[in-house]
């Protein structure tokens, strides 16, 4: 269960991208697992973000990332390019696993219009294509919103998953129809700044990084950053910085904690070199992977190092 992150009296509340039976319902749930919880849902993404910013929430649960469609560009520019600095302050993998939903009666051969959101539609593309010919896809807010629209009559099927079906009364015509099984989406709980939680030996930390100079090797430079104190990326994307075009920033996930001394002198490093390095948390990871810290970069070597540096300073002596 996440500390809580305000001083508003009670249960905490938290807005996820609605309305209920989503996947970012399910993954709020899991993030916040607890019955007093109050979860608000919201339209989009950005309405999510935008309670927590206006203080209406405690937090928001938001898609980062999934494993056939890639990052989320609604949450990565939020997090990249807010004024109100947040942080991510827990993830959870949820597998997503997609049915073909329709009003009870409905055959396929009924099928005309299909509702589902965008990063839906990109996984079960050739399923439509191949599966429903013809047929025409409107890109609406959230899965549970296209089969809610279903229930109402406004399109024939929604691509959601199965309880959506269960929840606004809709029977399934397949189950798992996307075009690569096995698909994860990665959900963040976002907070507003906090001391980050102590380290567990498992985390990650996000950030973003803007370089200071359009100049080859800019990139390669804060990367060696990273590779030189043994800090592994799990996630590197570039965003347009909505400035000028040929302007980015780079959107990074890294091993470790910014409390691990390897990754605190990376992060020193890229401020010296970037424009600007935005922290965005460190959290424990949750993917079943390990991160090892390679010989040489633990906190112990880091510490005999900075020890024996001060004693020839101070002494002359090694
Ligand atoms: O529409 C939903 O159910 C969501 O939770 C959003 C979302 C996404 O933004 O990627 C989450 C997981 C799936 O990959 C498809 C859609």
């Amino acid at each position: 269960m996440p500390s809580q992150t305000s001083d508003r009296p009670g249960p905490s509340s938290y807005a996820f991208l609605g309305p209920a039976g989503t996947f970012a319902h399910a993954a709020t749930q899991a993030l916040t697992g607890t019955a007093e919880a109050t979860l608000v849902p919201h339209g989009s993404v950005t309405q999510a973000i935008d309670a927590l910013r206006a203080g209406l929430v405690d937090g928001a649960v938001v898609p980062l990332e999934n494993s056939v469609e890639g990052g989320v560009p609604a949450t990565l520019d939020e997090l990249a390019g807010s004024p109100t600095p947040l942080i991510i302050a827990a993830e959870t993998f949820l597998p997503v696993v997609f049915d073909l939903l329709v009003r009870p009666g409905t055959t396929q051969d009924d099928v005309a219009t299909i509702a589902t959101h965008p990063h839906a539609e990109a996984q079960v593309r050739r399923y439509l294509l191949t599966e429903l010919p013809g047929t025409t896809t409107a890109l609406v807010g959230s899965t549970a919103a296209g089969a809610e629209a279903v229930r109402n009559g406004e399109y024939d099927a929604a691509v959601a998953p199965a309880v959506a079906g269960e929840l606004y009364g809709l029977d399934s015509l397949e189950h798992d129809i996307a075009d690569n099984p096995g698909a994860v989406t990665r959900f963040v709980l976002l907070t507003h700044p906090a001391p980050p939680p102590a380290p567990t030996g498992n985390d990650r930390t996000t950030l973003v990084a803007y370089l200071k100079h359009n100049r080859s090797g800019a990139l390669l430079e804060i990367l060696t950053e990273f590779s030189g104190r043994g800090v592994n990326l799990t996630r590197i994307e570039s965003r347009p910085t909505k400035g000028s075009i040929g302007q980015y920033s780079f959107s990074i996930d890294c091993e470790g904690h910014i409390r691990d001394a390897r990754v605190g002198d990376a992060l020193t490093a890229l401020h010296r070199l970037c424009a600007e390095v935005r922290y965005l948390g460190s959290y424990p990871r949750q993917d079943g992977q390990q991160s090892p810290v390679p010989a040489g970069r633990t906190d112990p070597e880091f510490t005999r190092a900075a020890a024996w540096l001060e004693r020839i300073r101070s002494t002359g002596e090694a």
